[in-house]
């Protein structure tokens, strides 16, 4: 399995990067079961930015996270470049998303005893590169996000958007095949944002990247290729409204 998991992607833009067949997860927590997903289909091929909008409780963490890898469906299945999640076990899914997969969460679980550019080159230290190929890497990540200044500084001592903007530069420091966003520019003013937006936009058109971004922001969801609701378990495409410039 570990073979499998570490075969390249198919990184040619126009080619399916995720696909979800009949994804369902059922919560059985609690006195009633909890269908939260039901039967949800999506594709987003390589180069490919999707955001998904729904209300609050729709299930969009839910299938961030099912996305992931962070959790199994009930049913269905969800493929990353091809590989279906469910088939890896442990130890390769684990390979699988650091070699795949970057994460940008809510709560960015920097390690808060390691600076800046530690925590940015970590996905890096994880796969065995040396630490100052690492560090270089994460370095010009950290220049990308306006980090650069701050390399040296631990968690405790940046800002929420500052935090934020770390764990961007360490979701992007692998050069991922695929990108799962939280709220991405939710803490940022918006010449960063915008910052950050130029970033993705450059990763999806010269690395094939592909983004699958949750968020609230009309703005950003406009800025994307294709808008998605989740409502009632499934997904259906939205018109996008007009971007905010
Ligand atoms: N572990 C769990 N056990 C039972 N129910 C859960 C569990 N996790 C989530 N849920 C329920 O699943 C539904 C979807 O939750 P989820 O967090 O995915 O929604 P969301 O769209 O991300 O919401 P928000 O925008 O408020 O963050 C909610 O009704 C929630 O109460």
């Amino acid at each position: 399995m570990q073979a499998t998991a570490e075969q390249g992607a198919a990184t040619a833009p126009g080619a399916p990067m995720l696909e979800c067949r009949d994804l369902t997860r059922i919560y059985h927590e609690g006195p009633q079961d909890v269908t939260v997903l039901d039967g949800l289909e999506l594709t987003v091929h390589a180069g490919e930015r999707v955001a998904i909008v729904g209300s609050s409780g729709s299930g969009k963490t839910t299938l961030l996270n099912l996305l992931g890898g962070l959790d199994q469906p009930t049913r269905g299945e969800v493929r990353i470049a091809g590989e279906s999640l469910l088939a890896l076990g442990d130890a390769a899914l684990g390979h699988f998303r650091n070699r795949h997969i970057g994460f940008v969460y809510q709560f960015h679980h920097l390690l808060a005893e390691f600076t800046a550019l530690e925590n940015a080159a970590l996905p890096l230290i994880v796969r065995g590169q040396r630490k100052k190929v690492a560090e270089a890497r994460a370095r010009q990540l950290l220049e990308r996000v306006g980090m650069a200044a701050r390399a040296d500084h631990k968690p405790g001592e940046l800002s929420g958007g500052e935090r934020q903007r770390v764990a961007i530069a360490r979701a992007l420091v692998t050069d991922p095949s695929l990108v799962l966003m939280d709220e991405p520019t939710g803490n940022l003013d918006q010449h960063t944002a915008a910052s950050i937006l130029a970033l993705m936009d450059e990763l999806a058109r010269t690395s094939a990247c592909a983004f699958v971004i949750v968020t609230h922001d009309p703005g950003l969801a406009a800025h994307q290729d294709r808008v998605m609701r989740l409502d009632e378990g499934r997904l259906s495409e939205q018109p996008r409204p007009t971007p905010v410039e």
